[in-house]
């Protein structure tokens, strides 16, 4: 049998595909806990920048030199064993790794709404819209609301 000579229409959308695109970079990482990915496109639909969170190239990741735990307590040599202090977030490992100069405009797809570092970055290299698949709800220092607020003064589309 010939196959059918008309288009197929139930694709997935752009939207989906993107999405799809930093789920699926999510998964590289390492973090035992939150796996987080994101996808910069450009006004032409090309992927420009992926990125998921982990600890800083170049630091080996398997002899446990950094951690991935979340203690306030000091290890021997006095380093606080809390992985936030190390840890590379998907959004902007997506900014560093641009294959683009001028990323102005650009839509960011981050499978976790950002807080207010990347949020900076995001503001600094003028992206023009942020879309989250999962939004963190706990905010206890207020990251995420000053996140919104960024985003909101800044003019960027937050969705
Ligand atoms: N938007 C984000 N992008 C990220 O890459 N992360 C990363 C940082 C940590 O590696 C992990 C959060 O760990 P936990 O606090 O849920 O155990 O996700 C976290 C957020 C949320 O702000
Ligand atoms: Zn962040």
């Amino acid at each position: 049998m010939k196959g059918s000579e008309s288009k197929k229409n139930d694709i997935i959308s752009w939207e989906e595909y993107f999405m799809g695109v930093a789920l699926l970079s999510s998964r590289r990482s390492k973090d035992p806990n939150t796996q987080v990915g994101a996808c910069i496109v450009n006004k032409f639909k090309r992927i420009v920048g992926l990125g998921y969170n982990g600890f800083p190239d170049n630091i080996p990741d398997n002899d446990n030199k950094l951690p991935w735990g979340k203690s306030s307590e000091k290890d021997a040599e006095g380093y606080v064993q809390h992985k936030g202090l190390y840890v590379c977030h998907a959004e902007m490992n997506a900014i560093v790794n641009k294959l683009s100069v001028d990323i102005t405009g650009c839509t960011m797809y981050t499978t976790l709404s950002p807080c207010n570092e990347c949020a900076k970055l995001i503001c600094q290299l003028r992206l023009g819209k942020v879309v989250y698949y999962e939004r963190k709800t706990e905010d206890k220092e207020g990251k995420y609301k000053a996140a919104e607020k960024m985003f909101k003064e800044a003019g960027i589309e937050w969705v």
